[in-house]
């Protein structure tokens, strides 16, 4: 089957047909993330122009590579599947682009060639290969992980064992997922001497994805583990703090409503999860000939519009615990804003926001009764 996204034209295997447990794999629901990649990637390339080449390591049919080439990237396609790197070079040859294409395990490959970009893109944990990317790659390692049950605490013991940290399952699992994945991630390539800095990230209920720009300088790692922390989330009452350090210093008891179920989460990223500038950039570079431009745009400005704090609220959450009523989220932001606090929506879901409000602030200051 034959399919459009944006400038190329991809082969890729019939969808739910049977008998093709073992054909190339081809999600179209990952278009949004595959857009998004391409808008990234040139926003990437005003800020680095020297960046050049793209490893697409885990290229499957390839559509990610040919995309990447059809933009001007050397790109490579890099699969362990013979069957997968035959439909790259049919993919590459079928848009009459130039690439190169591997059929390797791609933490060999990444320890004998140099690649400015590389794209993980792997089935679940992309772990296994942050060692190999993180030692060896120049300028930008951009990352998938599909796994977000253990990642978000829902299977906590095995988001421990991929992670080496304590993920926990709280109203704001998704973001506790995506720094989590960050905190691993930054840990990894420090261990190399290398610093990163999120330049843009995003999650769904699928997936968590990732843009990290390296800096090849011990000070710069220094400065990433700087980034890392913990927080401290009230079962109760909801309330949350956060500390930096690698050491955890749980309250005893809440420092809110003094009940004693404070979860600990962490070792976690609690620095920025993307540059509000370069998101705008990224939002510039999504074009129509994109299948998801309409959800791209929106997404990119609402989180280049998130402030920096390292969780959010929903404030139908709040409203139950509260026992009110949730009212019109623009209307909830202003009373925020109106009491002095900064508020902003967030890309987790349609009523979450983030301020540097306590929920007991958030209480007076949005409600009513307050
Ligand atoms: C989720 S798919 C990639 C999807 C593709 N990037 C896309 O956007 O459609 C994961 C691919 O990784 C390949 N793979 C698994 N382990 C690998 C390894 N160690 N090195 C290279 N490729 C690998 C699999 O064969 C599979 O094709």
């Amino acid at each position: 089957m034959e399919i459009r996204e944006g400038a190329v034209e991809i082969e890729v295997p019939e969808q739910e047909s049977e008998g093709v447990d073992d054909a190339v794999f081809f999600n179209p629901v990952q278009e949004l993330n595959r857009d998004l990649t391409v808008a990234t990637l040139r926003a990437y390339r005003d800020r680095e122009p020297r960046a050049s080449s793209y490893l697409d390591a885990m290229a499957a049919s390839g559509i990610r590579g040919v995309r990447a080439a059809a933009d001007g990237w050397e790109a490579t396609l890099c699969d362990t599947d013979p069957d997968a790197v035959a439909l790259c070079k049919r993919n590459l040859a079928r848009n009459d682009l130039d690439g190169e294409t591997a059929q390797r395990d791609v933490n060999a490959l990444l320890h004998e060639e140099l690649y400015d970009v590389v794209d993980i893109d792997p089935f679940g944990t992309p772990i296994p290969f942050a060692d190999a990317a993180f030692a060896n790659v120049r300028n930008l390692v951009c990352v998938t992980a599909t796994d977000t049950a253990p990642l978000c605490g829902a299977h906590f013991h095995s988001g421990v064992r991929k992670y080496s940290a304590i993920p926990r399952n709280t109203e704001y699992h998704g973001e506790i997922g995506m720094r989590i994945l960050l905190s691993a991630l930054a840990r990894t390539a420090a261990r190399y001497d290398v610093g990163v800095t999120p330049l843009f990230s995003h999650a769904t209920n699928h997936y968590v994805r990732t843009y990290l720009e390296l800096d090849h300088r011990a000070t710069d790692a220094n400065e990433t583990i700087e980034e890392i922390g913990h927080i401290h989330h009230c079962e109760d009452c909801l309330h949350r703090e956060h500390e930096h350090g690698l050491i955890a210093h749980p309250p005893e008891t809440c420092p809110a409503c003094e009940g004693n179920r404070v979860l600990t989460a962490g070792p976690i990223w609690l620095g920025a999860t993307s540059e509000s500038a370069f998101v705008v950039r990224v939002g510039d570079h999504v074009t129509d000939d994109m299948g998801t431009a309409e959800t791209a745009r929106e997404l990119t400005a609402t989180i280049a519009a998130e402030l920096d704090r390292p969780t959010h609220y929903d404030q139908h959450r709040l409203c139950r615990q509260w026992g009110v009523t949730a009212i019109g989220m623009d209307d909830f932001l202003d009373r925020l804003r109106a009491a002095g606090y900064g508020a902003s929506r967030t890309h987790f879901g349609g009523t979450t926001f983030k301020t540097e409000a306590s929920v007991a602030e958030i209480r007076a200051a949005a409600l009513d009764d307050g």
